[in-house]
């Protein structure tokens, strides 16, 4: 059994604290993805956990082990890298059984791992070219590749497929969810693709400033957001806010010129809130007076119309099929009350 877990985890770098005090449990065979805007440690703790950069205090536990002061190496993980890492000038058999070999191991156990991986990988045909003889997606799949030799407890992946073009990482993306189920490995990931975030993860940690918002499988953080940083963050293009008061018992938002009564504990009177509502769960109502269209963005299957409401609010709402807005018409907007959800405008907290 070889799951993860982190017991209160703080980094410092020098006076600066840049993880603050971290747990988590990651089970045994679970795809964890670590989620969060640039610069909330993603990477330290994924480092963290690889054993290259020292944690401060407290413990990281791989299976039964405490690892926390453990070389990379005794660990039990293997990492791979956004940039690969590869040596240019081995065969991508030699890259895949380099780390094998400098320990020691038979060269007939080293071929058979190689030879499992190169199966599991699809890189038969490339196995005597340099990495220079690669596309992108292909060297990746040399250093996922390596890292499968190892056969490690635990897979770290450090943002592997952000070099890749569109299309390579719909590709490897797919590669990396059938490897999963192949070798049903717990697996840590660190990515920015919201996609990849949604798609892979059992449960996804979403994190800011060093802590954690929450954590959940992909779904229940899009459908149920503890708090409004959580749910503008799940969900691409993000969940659109609209100021509110509550007044009355019933929510008075501006920029849609109404009141709502939302269902369930509306707060007390004169309670500041956002009022969030998904681009999905809107619809453009063509005889309201209320916003402009400011552009739309037409995908093919699905457009995003841009509006600006009278008091300079963005809203952006998902057209289906060919509806489109035109750009500079005047618009409403119409939803279904129970798609809304309501944030404390001050402390973010999720009220309904
Ligand atoms: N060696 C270092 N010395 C000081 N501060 C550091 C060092 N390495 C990272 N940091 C800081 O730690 C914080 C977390 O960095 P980290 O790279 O883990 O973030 P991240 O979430 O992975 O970001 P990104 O998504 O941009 O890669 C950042 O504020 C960063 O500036």
């Amino acid at each position: 059994m070889s799951g993860v877990t982190l017991r209160n985890v703080i980094k410092r770098y020098g006076d600066v604290q840049v993880i603050h005090g971290i747990d988590l449990e990651i089970e045994d065979g679970e795809f964890c993805v670590f989620v969060g805007p640039s610069g909330c440690g993603k990477s330290t703790l994924l480092r963290m956990v690889a054993g290259l950069e020292e944690t401060t205090s407290g413990a990281i536990g791989i299976g039964t082990r405490d690892v926390t002061s453990m070389d990379p190496a005794e660990r039990g993980v293997a990492m791979v890298f956004q940039t690969y890492a590869l040596y240019p000038h081995m065969t991508v058999r030699d890259n895949m059984g380099f780390g094998l070999k400098m320990n020691g191991h038979p060269k007939a156990e080293i071929a058979e791992k190689v030879a499992e991986a190169t199966r599991i990988l699809k890189l038969e045909e490339y196995l005597n070219r340099k990495p220079s003889a690669l596309s992108g997606g292909q060297r990746q799949r040399v250093s996922i590749g390596r890292a499968i030799v190892r056969g490690p407890e635990v897979f770290l992946f450090d943002e592997p497929l952000s070099n890749l073009d569109a299309e390579l990482r719909v590709e490897m993306r797919v590669e990396i969810a059938r490897l999963h189920k192949e070798i049903g490995a717990t697996m840590i990931y660190v990515t920015h693709d919201q996609v990849e975030a949604m798609t892979l993860a059992d449960k996804i940690v979403v994190l800011r400033a060093g802590h954690i918002e929450q954590v959940g499988a992909p779904l229940d953080l899009y459908r149920n957001p503890d708090n409004k940083f959580v749910a503008g963050f799940i969900g691409s293009p993000a969940m659109n806010f609209l100021d509110g008061v509550v007044t009355g018992g019933e929510v008075d938002i501006p920029a849609l010129k109404g009141r709502y009564k939302l269902p369930l504990g509306t707060p007390a009177d004169g309670t500041e809130v956002s009022f969030g509502i998904r681009p999905e769960h809107l619809e453009i109502d063509p005889k309201g007076d209320t916003h402009t269209v400011d552009m739309t963005e037409a995908l093919g299957g699905v457009s995003f119309a841009h509006l600006i409401s009278d008091t300079g609010e963005k809203i952006i709402v998902e057209e289906r099929g060919d509806e489109r807005s035109q750009e500079g018409a005047r618009v409403g907007v119409s939803f279904a009350l129970d798609r809304a959800m309501l944030f404390d405008r001050k402390s973010e907290a999720r009220i309904r």
